[in-house]
């Protein structure tokens, strides 16, 4: 018997996408070898119990496990197959696909067909629609491509549809290389047609669901994230913005805000390093959904730290909104001087531990989209630029 439980690990989309293929039998394992772009990297503390233990368990984001992996040799053994995701009835491994579409011209489609490319497949006899849907390699999202390629395969004269999650790595010719190597496990003996170049002729029902899927900016869920020094403005700024937008009328927003956030959602969390990080990953996990649905959030959270910043960033992109970044860019000094809640004082007392500015680091954005130092000027006026810019990104026109 065991004493202490394995250690599990849920990884992000594009590492479940390797892990899946690899199970699959679609890729060679395993992860992390030298020069591969399949990798997975594992949180300090279950790298440190994988590495005792000799192996990690990797769950989906319901904790459903998955796959075991050696670590830190990185084999992967499949344990149940993924059960998440709409359209899941359409990925099949390369042997299921084998069995049951030998004898079809292979077609790997990676965009919406075109009314071109219909016509162009149409004369290839039974295809098979091999749809890559993994993170990051459509241009849509998975579950649209797959809505656009069954409209296309319904129009088509014998068309079966197989999803494939091939993840994309940022590293264009490992993912091409990776490319072939998945078509050709799922094509085996069968003849594979790569489309020629395509144009923008979409059939109305495929051009609709493009629409649906990429809103215009303005139809978009946004999030507007103010960070910043305590004192700085985020919350004053914030609050003038949602009132701008409520006056206008036509989009309903939620507050994150620093200090209300950490009386209920995060009620508890201390100024550590680690507790600000949980405590912006909360908000920026509820700023995503909320974006999910064509939502608004804004955020005045201090969020001192640039890598947990881009985490928010990153659940943002991936649920579909758009993120908006306004670095509240007022000194320390000007923070110091107008001291509203007396914390700085405390704070260079020594009475208030890792004060940000003061005794904890805050680091400046490289990312803002727009960047306002309130020092002498008005509410309104600092708030000009925040408007500004959200309307030249096309965002909110207020
Ligand atoms: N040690 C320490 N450092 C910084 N701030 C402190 C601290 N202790 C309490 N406060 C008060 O908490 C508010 C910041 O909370 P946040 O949740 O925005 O901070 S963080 O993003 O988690 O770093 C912050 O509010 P704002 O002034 O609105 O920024 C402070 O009033
Ligand atoms: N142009 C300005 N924009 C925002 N706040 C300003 C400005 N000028 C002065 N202030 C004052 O600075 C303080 C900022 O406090 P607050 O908005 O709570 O900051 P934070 O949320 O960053 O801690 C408020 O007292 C506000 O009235």
């Amino acid at each position: 018997m065991r004493d202490v439980p394995v250690p599990q690990h849920s990884p992000s989309p594009r590492e479940l996408d390797d892990i899946e293929l690899i199970v699959s039998g679609a890729l060679p394992g395993p992860l992390n070898a030298p020069g591969s772009p399949l990798t997975l990297a594992l949180p300090d503390a279950v790298a440190s119990a994988a590495t005792v233990d000799g192996s990690v368990e990797i769950v989906d984001p319901e904790g459903l496990p998955l796959a075991r992996v050696t670590w830190p040799a990185g084999e992967v053994t499949g344990l149940s197959s993924p059960a998440y995701g709409p359209f899941r009835r359409l990925y099949l491994t390369p042997e299921q696909t084998r069995t049951e579409y030998a004898g079809r011209t292979v077609v790997p489609v990676a965009d919406a067909l075109t009314t071109t490319e219909i016509d162009e497949i149409a004369a290839l006899g039974p295809v098979l629609l091999l749809a890559l849907v993994g993170h990051g390699t459509p241009s849509l999202s998975p579950v649209a491509l797959l809505r656009a390629t069954l409209l296309a395969a319904d129009t088509l004269p014998d068309a079966a549809v197989v999803a494939v999650p091939l993840a994309a790595h940022d590293d264009p010719e490992a993912d091409h290389a990776l490319g072939v190597a998945v078509v050709a496990a799922y094509a085996g003996e069968d003849e594979v047609h790569a489309l020629a170049a395509d144009s923008d002729d979409y059939p109305d029902a495929i051009a609709a669901v493009i629409d649906r899927d990429q809103p215009a900016p303005a139809e978009q869920g946004l999030v507007v994230f103010f960070t910043g020094l305590s004192g700085s403005g985020k919350s004053t700024l914030a609050r003038a913005l949602m009132d701008r937008i409520l006056e206008q009328g036509a989009r309903t927003v939620t507050s994150l805000d620093g200090d209300v956030v950490r009386r209920n959602l995060s009620a508890g969390l201390t100024f550590s390093k680690e507790d600000r990080e949980t405590n912006i990953r909360r908000i920026g996990w509820v700023a995503a959904e909320i974006s999910r649905h064509g939502g608004l959030a804004v955020c005045s959270p201090i969020a001192p730290f640039d890598s947990t910043r881009q985490d928010v960033r990153r659940y943002v992109d991936d649920a579909g909104g758009a993120f908006f970044l306004v670095h509240v860019a007022t000194p320390l000094e000007e923070c110091e001087r107008r001291d509203r809640k007396g914390l700085y004082a405390k704070a260079r007392r020594g009475e208030i531990p890792e004060f940000t500015g003061i005794s904890s680091p805050y680091e400046e954005p490289a990312d803002a989209d727009v960047r306002v130092d309130t020092t002498g000027r008005s509410i309104d006026d600092a708030l000009d630029d925040v408007i500004e810019g959200l309307r030249e990104a096309g965002y909110l026109d207020l």
